[in-house]
């Protein structure tokens, strides 16, 4: 059993691969045995986690994620625990190895009951797992709210119930947010899923646990992966600045400039050669206290050996620069204003995805607006499916994508996506964004491949978040200042 933090790197399966793994596993042994070790690790997790809980409720649905939830509960049952019942099969409908398992918590002695007990110290989720085919209603919607509005700590087994295992959306009502992070758990049997990772699923879900199970899943084709803590790279004695690539800024249009500050910022700290800060607004200054980035006119940047990012308080004056930086940057990351002009203007598509069949490298940073720009639809599509809509665009433009929010996915054409862990909702503030452009840009520009250049930049980003103190406030300013490493 091994929980996953967001230095872990993994395979992600998505039901359909799962299940073929479950049922190549299941060929290869007795009947019944990976029930009996779901319900095992089920009942060893809720011990550690939980072992001063004298009332344990498991909540089990009709299928085989009721038969962990009942093995486990024979399981607990056996172990001196005494834990409370309520299941919503029917005996006729159920699958065998739930049955199986049901008839092991009844000879162990195990307590069932038609509702709720009054009070508990503990909850197990075995309600509904990776066969959920529809949202949860009636006594099982009503258990998982009394579930999740409770006080008492939430253990879910193999995915929260009402959560979709590819996707992370919920089917069910919002899950109210909990004072403690670790007030929930997650047990993911066989496989981690997707869905635990991104949109809903990092709230739904709260800590990670794997176990596979015993099952060997590396010959099997995963759905995306978690990237996990990138390698750290030592800087050679003789490098020199030229080593490590020029980035230019362009953007800051009037009354913005502070957006292509912060991701030049961001640049310069986070270890780029040369900075400079090619400003829409004729006027603006640099800040004084980094003399270090050098302010020019972005007509006269010569980007055929630079990475530009474009777009950072761009306005709609980006547009007209955005040919000569689509045609000649050498590297570019593009957000922002830069992604909703292109979103708008058929003849920059058109010159974005030449780059891409050029192969120069490109990294595309919308969040969940810009993306659905992009792909002409709506923001809720684009969170419905986020690693699918990061790889719709990535393969429409020939780029990397960056789809930003709760468990940023990472796609580039050609890859399975994968999924950023560190971060959190401190980030949610003006300017983050525009300090994860000029990083992704310094890390272009030291001469990573782009999905590489994003992957790593995005982790450094949200662990930078992950290990603020609690009492300092998260500004995109120290955010970016803080990207040095
Ligand atoms: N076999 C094994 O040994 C192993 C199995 N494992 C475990 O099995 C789980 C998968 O089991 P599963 O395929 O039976 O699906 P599961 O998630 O229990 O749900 C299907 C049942 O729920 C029902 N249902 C669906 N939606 C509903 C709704 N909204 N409201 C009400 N009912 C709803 C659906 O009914 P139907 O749609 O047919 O009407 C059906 O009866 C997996 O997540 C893991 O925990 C692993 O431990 C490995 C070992
Ligand atoms: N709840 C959250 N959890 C994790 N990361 C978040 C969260 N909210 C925002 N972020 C991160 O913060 C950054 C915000 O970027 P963006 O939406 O472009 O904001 P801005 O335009 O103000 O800079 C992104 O890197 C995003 O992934
Ligand atoms: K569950």
């Amino acid at each position: 059993m091994q929980r996953v933090t967001s230095s872990t790197v993994a395979d992600l399966f998505d039901v359909a691969g799962t299940r073929m793994l479950e049922q190549a596993a299941a060929a290869t042994l007795p009947p019944h045995t990976l029930m009996q070790r779901a319900g095992l690790a089920v009942a060893r997790l809720a011990m550690a986690w939980a072992p001063h809980a004298r009332a344990v409720w498991i909540a089990c649905g009709p299928g085989n994620n009721g038969g962990d939830g009942l093995e486990a509960a024979a399981q607990l049952q056996q172990r001196g625990f005494a834990p409370v019942v309520t299941w919503l099969g029917d005996a006729d409908r159920t699958p065998p190895d739930a049955r199986a398992s049901l008839e092991r918590a009844r000879a162990a002695g195990v307590a069932f009951a038609e509702s709720p007990p009054a009070t508990w110290d503990l909850a197990i989720d075995a309600l509904l797992g990776i066969g959920a085919s529809r949202a949860p209603d009636g006594a099982m919607a009503r258990w998982l709210a009394s579930m999740h509005a409770g006080a008492a700590p939430v253990l879910s087994v193999d995915v929260p119930s009402g959560l979709d295992a590819d996707t992370g959306r919920l089917t069910a009502d919002p899950m109210p947010p909990r004072a403690h992070a670790t007030a929930r758990i997650c047990l993911s049997l066989l496989t981690l899923k997707p869905g635990l990772f991104t949109a809903q699923g990092r709230d739904a879900a709260g800590e990670v646990w794997l176990d596979d199970l015993g099952c060997d899943a590396s010959g099997a084709k995963p759905a995306a992966r978690l990237a996990g803590a990138p390698p750290l790279h030592a800087r050679l004695h003789s490098s020199h600045k030229g080593s490590y690539g020029d980035v230019a800024i362009i953007g800051g249009a009037p009354g913005m400039a502070g957006a292509a500050l912060l991701a030049a910022s961001a640049a310069l700290h986070a270890g780029a050669g040369r900075v400079f800060a090619g400003l829409l607004d004729g006027r603006a200054a640099l800040d004084a206290s980094q003399p270090e980035l050098m302010l020019r006119d972005p007509a006269s940047l010569d980007l055929s050996q630079m990475t530009a990012v474009v777009g950072c308080g761009g306005g709609a004056a980006i547009c007209a620069l955005l040919p000569r930086v689509l045609s000649t940057a050498r590297h570019a990351v593009i957000d922002a204003d830069a992604l909703n002009a292109i979103a708008q203007d058929a003849a920059l598509k058109l010159l974005l995805e030449a780059r891409g069949r050029r192969a120069q490298p490109t990294v595309l940073t919308p969040h969940p607006l810009e993306a659905a720009r992009l792909l002409d639809t709506d923001t809720a599509e684009v969170q419905a499916d986020r690693p699918h809509a990061a790889q719709r665009l990535a393969d429409r433009f020939g780029s990397t994508v960056v789809l930003k929010g709760s468990g940023t996915v990472i796609a580039a054409p050609g890859e399975r996506p994968s999924i950023n862990l560190s971060g959190n909702a401190r980030l949610a503030s003006a300017g983050t964004g525009d300090a994860l452009a000029g990083m992704v840009g310094a890390a272009m520009a030291s001469g990573l491949p782009a999905p590489a250049a994003a992957r790593e930049a995005v982790w450094h980003h949200g662990h930078l978040a992950d290990q603020w103190p609690a009492d300092l406030p998260l500004t995109a300013s120290a955010l970016a200042r803080g990207g040095a490493r």
